[in-house]
């Protein structure tokens, strides 16, 4: 690779962005010399998208700011096939009217992160459903059927793995990478789109499109992919992995999207400053080498910054207000994330550990038992150690709630109505 001489490139790179692309140097060169149009796809399968997918929001976005065209496409035709990346066994089919649900709820977030509009750099926003639901099977198969090898669909890892794992794959899965490939080539005809970004699972679909691009039209298209960002255990950040950091408010508050910010490990603050801030790179490199309580400071500029792109100047300002009284000041404060539960079934009384797994301080009921077995679970500020408590009536505090916290960082107000 010769030195990056593109905008865009040049930002995707230093800022860590790059995993691997099917030609950088031919790449670099489009980039350059005129406005590459680019797309990446979000299937519709849960109401939003999640701070994994933000790396592709984030990298949709730096494309605009450099001059080029993103177009956003909703898989409204693929999700109902459903991509067996990385995945172990087959997705529950999803009806349409839940489609057409998520699809709602994961469009609002893109237009915090760019501008939409009919000008030559304006992203664009479209839905794989109006050509894939019309295609018609003997003619599709027979002008696209034969560009796929099934020696090679074989060894794609969506395949692979799942094969050796001994797991089964059905033949609606086995398609789906066959849809994305013609969905990267309609667009090229639609839209003179040349290139598909993703995150690193997605190379071996991506791939499918340029490949079949060329056989059937004689197109140039490239694919570019990021690294996947992972959960401290290592496992790809996600809806289906657990724990889903969500973009959109009514999945998670501003202030609990704050928490995840200003929560993050020391090791990961240069990383993540430079994948979802805009903070340019001296100022990150001064910020990573900060220490102890500085360092600390660090988090919270980046969880100010990510609030502020996704929910706001005002949000951001009321999040970090809250930590701060909270956490700085010791007492609690309003705009702590609250849980409605009706009085009724507090009367009844609930197990303390189905109230953290309710309020999401846990996953599940047994790391909520394990929460509070390790002491890390308290009650209206005291500790609980015992895991088979059961609240009521008589546990809400002088102001008629109760008050949960798992460590000293996370807290919920649980409210009877
Ligand atoms: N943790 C992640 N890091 C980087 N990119 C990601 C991450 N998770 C998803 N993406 C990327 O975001 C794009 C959209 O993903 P999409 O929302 O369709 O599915 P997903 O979140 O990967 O799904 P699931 O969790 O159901 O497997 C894809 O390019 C995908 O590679
Ligand atoms: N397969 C992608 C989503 C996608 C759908 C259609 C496309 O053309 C491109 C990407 C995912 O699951 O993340």
């Amino acid at each position: 690779m010769t030195e990056i001489r593109s905008d865009f490139l040049k930002v995707f790179t230093e800022r860590g962005y790059l995993h691997q692309c099917t030609d950088l140097d031919a790449l670099d060169k489009a980039f350059a010399d005129e406005i590459v149009t680019a797309y990446i796809g979000f299937d519709c399968t849960a109401k939003s998208l999640h701070a994994g997918s933000l790396m592709q929001i984030m990298i949709l976005r730096r494309l605009q700011q450099a001059g080029h065209k993103p177009i956003v496409l909703m898989g409204g035709g693929t999700t109902k096939v459903g991509d067996p990346t990385g995945r172990d066994e087959s997705r529950p089919l999803i009806t349409d009217d839940t489609i057409r649900e998520n699809m709602d709820g994961i469009k609002k977030v893109f237009e915090k992160f760019l501008t939409f509009g009919d000008g030559p750099t304006d992203a664009i926003m479209v839905n794989n459903a109006d050509w894939l639901d019309k295609l018609e099977y003997i003619p599709f198969l027979r002008e696209y059927g034969p560009h796929f090898s099934i020696n090679r669909m074989l060894t794609f890892d969506s395949v692979k793995l799942r094969l050796e794992r001994e797991e089964s794959m059905t033949f609606l899965e086995f398609n789906y990478m066959i849809l994305q490939a013609y969905d990267f080539v309609e667009l090229m005809k639609q839209y003179n789109c040349s290139l598909q970004i993703g995150g690193s699972d997605q190379w071996g679909n991506i791939v499918n499109g340029v490949e079949l691009g060329r056989r059937t039209n004689g197109f140039s298209l490239y694919g570019l992919t990021s690294p996947l960002l992972t959960t401290s255990s290592g496992a790809k950040m996600g809806k289906t992995a657990g724990g889903a950091v969500w973009l959109n408010e009514d999945m998670l508050s501003a202030y609990d999207y704050w928490q995840f910010w200003r929560n993050t490990e020391d090791a990961d603050v240069g990383r993540f400053l430079r994948l979802f801030t805009q903070i340019p790179l001296d100022e990150v490199a001064r910020l990573e080498k900060l220490e102890g309580a500085e360092l600390n400071e660090a988090k919270k500029i980046l969880a100010d910054a990510c609030t502020e792109m996704a929910h706001g100047k005002a949000a951001a300002a009321a999040a970090a207000e809250t930590a701060r009284q909270t956490f700085e000041m010791g007492q609690t404060s309003e705009g702590l994330p609250t849980l409605e539960i009706p009085k009724s079934e507090l009367a009844d009384g609930i197990p303390a550990a189905t109230l953290f797994q309710r309020t999401g301080l846990a996953q599940s009921t047994s790391e909520a038992r394990k929460l509070i077995k390790g002491g890390g679970a308290r009650l209206n500020d005291e500790k609980i150690d015992d895991e088979k408590a059961v609240l009521s009536l008589a546990d809400l505090d002088g102001e008629g709630r109760i008050k949960l916290s798992a460590g000293k960082k996370r807290h919920y107000l649980v409210l009877p109505v």
